[in-house]
C-alpha cells in the first residue's frame, strides 16, 4: 500500500534511528507521523534484516496508517526488492546516497507502490538549487545539513535563513539536530511539510529517550494552535 504524503493540517513528524520494537510502539502511540529505522551498515544506529523486518510488521499491525521508512545509501536494486516483499516491508525508502534524480526516478518505476524519498546534505546556500532536480523524480525530499564524512544522523542544523523564500515543488522534511527547544524559532521561520529528528532525542545512538521525543511532539503541537 502506498501511504499518499497528502496535505497535513500540521506539521508531521518523523523519528528516525529506532532499533527497538517496544520504543517505536511507544513513539508511535504518541501521534508521529512516521518511524524511521537506519539500513545503513556503517551506522551505529544499523539494523539487521529480520529485525527490521519484526519492527515493521508490528508497527504495520499497530498503526497501518505510520510510514516505514528505511534509511539507506546507494541500495543494491537486488537488496532493494527483496526488502520491498513480504511481511514487514517499509512504505517509504530514504535515499542517503549518491542516488541521481534519473535512479530515483527508475526506482520509482519499478516500485509504485513505495514512497520514495531523497535526502539532500545541503552543504551551502547554493546546494538548494539541486532539490529542483528531484521534482517530479521523488514523492518527497529531505533536507539535512551536510558534515565531512557522514551520511547523517549528525544532530547538526542548517542555517534557517538559506530556507527563507525558498520553495520547492515537493513535500520536504527538515532533518539535522531537530528537538523540542528548536521548534518555536524554527516553524516561525520556514514551513516544511515536516520535521525529521533522531540523535538529540537520545540517550545513546540508537535508545530515544522517550521524554525528548514527547517535548518534541508536543512543542511541535503546540505550534500549531
Ligand atoms: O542516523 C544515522 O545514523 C544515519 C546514518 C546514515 C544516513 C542517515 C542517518 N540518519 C538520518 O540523518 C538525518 C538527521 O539526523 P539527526 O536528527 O541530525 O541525528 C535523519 O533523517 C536520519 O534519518
Amino acid at each position: 500500500m502506498v501511504l499518499p504524503m497528502g496535505s497535513p493540517t500540521s506539521t508531521a513528524v518523523k523519528i528516525c534511528g529506532l532499533t527497538n520494537i517496544d520504543q517505536a510502539k511507544s513513539i508511535a502511540a504518541l501521534g508521529v507521523e512516521a518511524i524511521g529505522v537506519i539500513g545503513v551498515a556503517s551506522s551505529p544506529r544499523f539494523v539487521a534484516e529480520q529485525q527490521r523486518r519484526d519492527l515493521f510488521a508490528q508497527l504495520n499491525s499497530f498503526k497501518p496508517e505510520l510510514q516505514r521508512v528505511w534509511v539507506v545509501a546507494d541500495p543494491d536494486d537486488t537488496d532493494l526488492s527483496e526488502a520491498l516483499q513480504g511481511e514487514g516491508a517499509p512504505s517509504a525508502i530514504q535515499l542517503h546516497g549518491q542516488e541521481t534524480p534519473e535512479h530515483c526516478a527508475n526506482l520509482r518505476i519499478q516500485h509504485p507502490n513505495t514512497q520514495w524519498w531523497k535526502a539532500l546534505r545541503i552543504r551551502s546556500h547554493e546546494d538548494l538549487s539541486l532539490a529542483h532536480t528531484y521534482a517530479g523524480q521523488v514523492d518527497a525530499l529531505l533536507l539535512d545539513a551536510w558534515r565531512p564524512g557522514q551520511l547523517g544522523g549528525t544532530g547538526h542544523r542548517l542555517p534557517l535563513n538559506w530556507l527563507h523564500q525558498t520553495s520547492f515543488e515537493l513535500p520536504w522534511w527538515l532533518a539535522g539536530g531537530v528537538s523540542a527547544e528548536w521548534i518555536p524559532e524554527l516553524l516561525s521561520q520556514v514551513n516544511p511539510w515536516g520535521l525529521d529528528a533522531s540523535s538529540r532525542l537520545e540517550i545513546s545512538p540508537g535508545i530515544k529517550d522517550l521524554k525528548l521525543v514527547e517535548a518534541l511532539v508536543e512543542a511541535v503541537r503546540q505550534q500549531q494552535k
